[in-house]
């Protein structure tokens, strides 16, 4: 695919924030659709998992029979973006956990849920991230998870508070907060730069 090909981005529509991710990826250029099946996932360059609450998402993978052909798809290198929620599917280990919650893996790293707070502890904030260009993206965290430690393939590039909020490791990529509620599309066409690089 050429460099200004327009690739097609699913986003994880089991639970949580999809209309919002479809916007923002439509706005950044990319063909959006939702995936629900693994059929559908079998047709996107890339993937977007939304947030909203891990625990049901995790639930509703293994119900749709989507988690070993999600797990497969990231393992072979599949560009995915995780946002809270999604950042706790991505994350290799998770703390506060619900006992029986499944990940993808994804990304070398130990997540803990819920880090920020509960619900009424939400809030938003100026967050400096690398390789997003023309300052400070606005964070909106909800009951928004923090990443404790990454391993040396993953790449920090964006802490907020002195704890890490976004994490790289090749075509993964995490955010604890949720640049889909702000309209600010740049951190998706960030993502759809990196699906078009992966072609
Ligand atoms: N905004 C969000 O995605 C919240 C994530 C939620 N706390 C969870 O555990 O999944």
């Amino acid at each position: 695919m050429s460099p200004l090909s327009t690739p097609t981005v699913g986003v994880l529509a089991l639970q949580g924030d999809v209309r919002e991710h479809l916007i923002a990826l439509a706005a950044a250029d990319a063909l959006a659709r939702p995936v629900r099946r693994p059929e559908e996932l079998a047709e996107v360059d890339g993937l977007v998992i939304p947030g909203g609450e891990s625990t049901t998402m995790s639930k509703l993978a293994v119900v749709f029979g989507m988690l070993e052909p999600l797990r497969e798809r990231v393992r072979a290198g599949m560009p995915v973006y995780g946002t809270c929620a999604g950042m706790i599917m991505l994350a290799d280990k998770l703390l506060d956990g619900r006992e029986d919650q499944e990940t993808l893996g994804g990304i070398d790293m130990i997540v803990r849920r819920n880090a920020f707070g509960r619900q009424n502890e939400s809030f938003e904030a100026s967050v400096e991230m690398a390789g997003i260009e023309g300052g400070p993206v606005e964070g909106v965290f909800i009951r928004a998870p923090w990443v404790e430690s990454v391993g040396a393939a993953a790449e920090v590039v964006a802490t907020y508070d002195g704890h890490t909020v976004a994490v790289r490791q090749g075509n993964v990529l995490a955010t604890s907060f949720h640049p889909e509620l702000t309209g600010d599309h740049r951190v998706h066409a960030y993502f759809v730069d990196m699906v078009r690089a992966a072609q």
